[in-house]
């Protein structure tokens, strides 16, 4: 599960005096968030429940993962090998150790800060900076710890490149999903959450002003 911010259309439920403001469920952006907080101006009558429309915005939680720049937030996973016939202008500016970028497998690499950590040494990575250094990765044979920690200093993907994620974890299979450099792309949710997401706060709102209004009704006199 991971948390990642929104900001869109809220309905918010809460109690208050006159108009209301309620702090709740929000829903933002698209698709439909779940578990979202939401603040909405309430349009109580006298004292009671309010609801209404306004903005929601802060942390939701999601079921799935959301994907970035070719790579899954929190997850393990690495490249494939892939050739890179170009090397990338904008990453060759940065060669020295003092900002210090280099390529692996097309997810380009901001090593500044990873520099003295390095347990191989700076130098050797300092030779390669600005370059591909897949070849050099690769060849010696770093762990799947040093893998996972590319996706760390990740802060692009190189342009025309494709990253294919790929599970470090044991032998299971490729998962198959490749994707364009610079591409967000959020999972899809099934049509069922969403639309339960949507309309349970509906539902409770329809319920508690029917309540109303019936609580309202003349007595009948028999
Ligand atoms: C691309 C050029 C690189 C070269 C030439 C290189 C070279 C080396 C060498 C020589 C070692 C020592 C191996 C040993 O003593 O057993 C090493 C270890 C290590 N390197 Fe690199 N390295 C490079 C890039 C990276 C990158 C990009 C990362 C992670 C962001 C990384 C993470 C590690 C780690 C974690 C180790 C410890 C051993 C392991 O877990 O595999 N290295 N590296």
């Amino acid at each position: 599960m991971v948390i990642t911010n929104f900001n869109g259309a809220g309905v918010g439920f809460g109690f208050g005096v006159g108009c209301g403001f309620g702090v709740g469920w929000g829903f933002g952006g698209m698709p439909l968030n779940f578990l979202g907080l939401g603040a909405g101006g309430g349009c109580g009558v006298g004292v009671g429940l309010g609801w209404g429309f306004g903005t929601a915005f802060g942390s939701k939680y999601r079921l799935s993962r959301i994907t970035f720049q070719g790579m899954e937030f929190d997850s393990k996973e690495k490249s494939d090998s892939m050739e890179l016939s170009k090397p990338s202008p904008e990453v060759a500016q940065h060669k020295s150790n003092k900002n210090c970028w280099l390529v692996i497998n097309g997810r380009v690499l901001d090593l500044t800060k990873f520099l003295v950590d390095h347990p191989g040494g700076e130098d050797i990575i300092v030779e390669v900076a600005g370059k591909d250094a897949t070849k050099e990765f690769d060849a010696i044979g770093h762990s799947k710890a040093a893998q996972n920690l590319v996706l760390k200093y990740q802060v692009g993907v190189l342009e025309g490149a494709t990253v294919q994620d790929v599970d470090v974890d044991a032998d299971k299979e490729p998962k198959n999903e490749e994707m364009s450099a610079f591409v967000i792309k959020e999972d899809t949710k099934s049509k069922t959450v969403a639309f339960l997401e949507f309309s349970v706060p509906i539902l409770f709102a329809c319920v508690y002003f029917g309540y109303r209004v019936l609580a309202r009704a003349e007595p009948v006199d028999y």
